[in-house]
């Protein structure tokens, strides 16, 4: 890997400027890295498994803009299908039959999805989904887990209430109380959490969502049986379950969790990789009687799939993911990263968990096991900030937040994860 001038004076120089314009000098809280410490980086390009910042620092990057560039950064055929699309327009406030390949592409590969309705980003297609569990039910109340993130809805930006309140308390400003009473929060991996409330909330309960491999505590993937359970559970309670597949849509499986673990849900959230890198995010409708909309349901109209010509790009996406081999080989580099990591862990005596399912993954710093929110905040976050920092000195760029996800691409070379695993062991040694 390339030397890193640690300095990053442009970098700094640029975020400087974007505080006098941007509210903390990002457009989104993750990539501050208020988390860390340190001044963010500003990316100026990336191609492959590579992305180099304003000063020039050429980095292996596992942000993967936080997950849909599984084919890596600027993909030839990702932007060729873009390029092809630009030229005929940007947008027309009308339908293009790009739409109808992508949704048929989308149909054809997740078995429980019938309908899809295209939006412009992952927090509306959840929060479409949400209104469309409401419409269809009648019934109000949302279950969703700690430490699960599904966007920037008010309703979800909620925490469990404090002691034995049952109701939700917001964790944004500006998030009414009364949005937040709306939604109940359970334990990931825990289903009984689930099961006491809908005992206290006998027929309200209009939906459970959940990440079905949770990413944004962290990677914790699903206990056994426990989307089984969440299954029956909604089932038996006429309630839905909405898989949030954002990350893993495309990512663990070219069918989602819902393919790797064999559950169907009766909604289904995508984003990131279906847009090839674009903004997107479908939802998907599957195994209802209806579709797009419940009667009288508002997903209003310009915003959704304004951009043609990423839903083209996001084409060239799915399909690239469907050739042979594609999805063992992201299994095959990703376990011999995290077996490195956990190699370089043991030989530094350094307490490290790493969960991974196929292609995304999370080394906490803590001995484990981790398997839902509690034992995530258990971490060594000061540990984690560390190390992200000799990481980068050594030209890694990992999450800028000990509570995210690794994300290996296509792209990422056999030489990419031996110069990592080298930059680990440096880095585990100083921690
Ligand atoms: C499971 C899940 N569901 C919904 C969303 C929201 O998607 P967007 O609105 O950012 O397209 C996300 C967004 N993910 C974050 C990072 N984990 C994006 C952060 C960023 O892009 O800065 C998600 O992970």
């Amino acid at each position: 890997i390339v030397s890193v001038s640690p300095e990053f004076e442009d970098c700094k120089e640029i975020a400087q400027r974007a505080q006098d314009h941007i509210p903390g000098g990002v457009n989104s809280p993750v990539r501050s890295f208020k988390s860390v410490g340190g001044t963010p980086l500003f990316i100026q390009r990336g191609k492959g498994s590579r992305i180099w910042d304003a000063d020039g620092n050429e980095l292996v990057d596992y942000v993967g803009s936080w997950g849909p560039l599984i084919l890596g950064h600027a993909h030839d055929s990702v932007v060729e299908a873009v390029e092809r699309a630009l030229g005929k327009g940007l947008t027309f406030g009308a339908p293009t039959e790009g739409e109808v390949e992508l949704a048929k592409m989308i149909v054809d590969a997740l078995p429980s999805v019938d309908m899809v309705r295209l939006v412009s980003s992952g927090t509306e297609a959840t929060m479409s989904a949400i209104r469309a569990a409401r419409a269809f039910t009648g019934r109000s109340k949302i279950v969703k887990f700690a430490g699960c993130y599904h966007g920037h809805n008010d309703g979800l930006l909620v925490e469990a209430g404090s002691g034995g309140a049952t109701y939700s308390i917001p964790n944004s400003a500006g998030v009414p109380e009364g949005y937040a009473r709306e939604t109940l929060v359970a334990d990931y991996n825990d289903v009984n959490s689930v099961q006491r409330l809908f005992d206290s909330h006998p027929a309200e309960i209009a939906a459970v969502i959940l990440e079905p491999v949770a990413a944004n505590m962290g990677v914790v993937p699903p206990a056994p049986g426990f989307l089984e359970g969440l299954r029956l559970l909604t089932a038996n309670n006429d309630a839905l379950l909405i898989f949030d597949e954002v990350i893993t849509g495309f990512r663990v499986a070219y069918g989602g969790a819902q393919t790797l673990y064999g559950i169907v849900p009766d909604l289904t959230c995508l984003g990131k990789i279906i847009g090839g890198g674009c903004r997107w995010g479908p939802t998907a409708e599957g195994g209802m009687s209806w579709s797009g909309s419940a009667p009288g349901q508002y997903v209003p109209g310009w915003h959704t799939v304004r951009k043609p010509a990423c839903g083209n790009g996001g084409d060239s996406n799915p399909q690239g993911l469907a050739a042979p081999g594609t999805y063992e080989g992201l299994e095959a580099a990703s376990a011999r990263l995290a077996d490195g990591l956990a190699a370089a862990a043991l030989k530094a005596e350094v307490p490290l968990t790493i969960n991974r399912v196929g292609s995304i993954m999370t080394a906490f710093f803590n001995g484990g096991p981790v398997e839902g929110w509690d034992s995530v905040a258990a971490s060594d976050r000061e540990r984690y900030s560390a190390y992200f920092h000799l990481m980068l000195e050594r030209g890694v760029y990992l999450a800028p937040s000990p509570f995210e996800a690794a994300f290996v691409s296509t792209a990422h070379t056999p030489e990419d994860i031996g110069a990592t695993l080298e930059a680990a062991e440096y880095a585990l040694a100083r921690v």
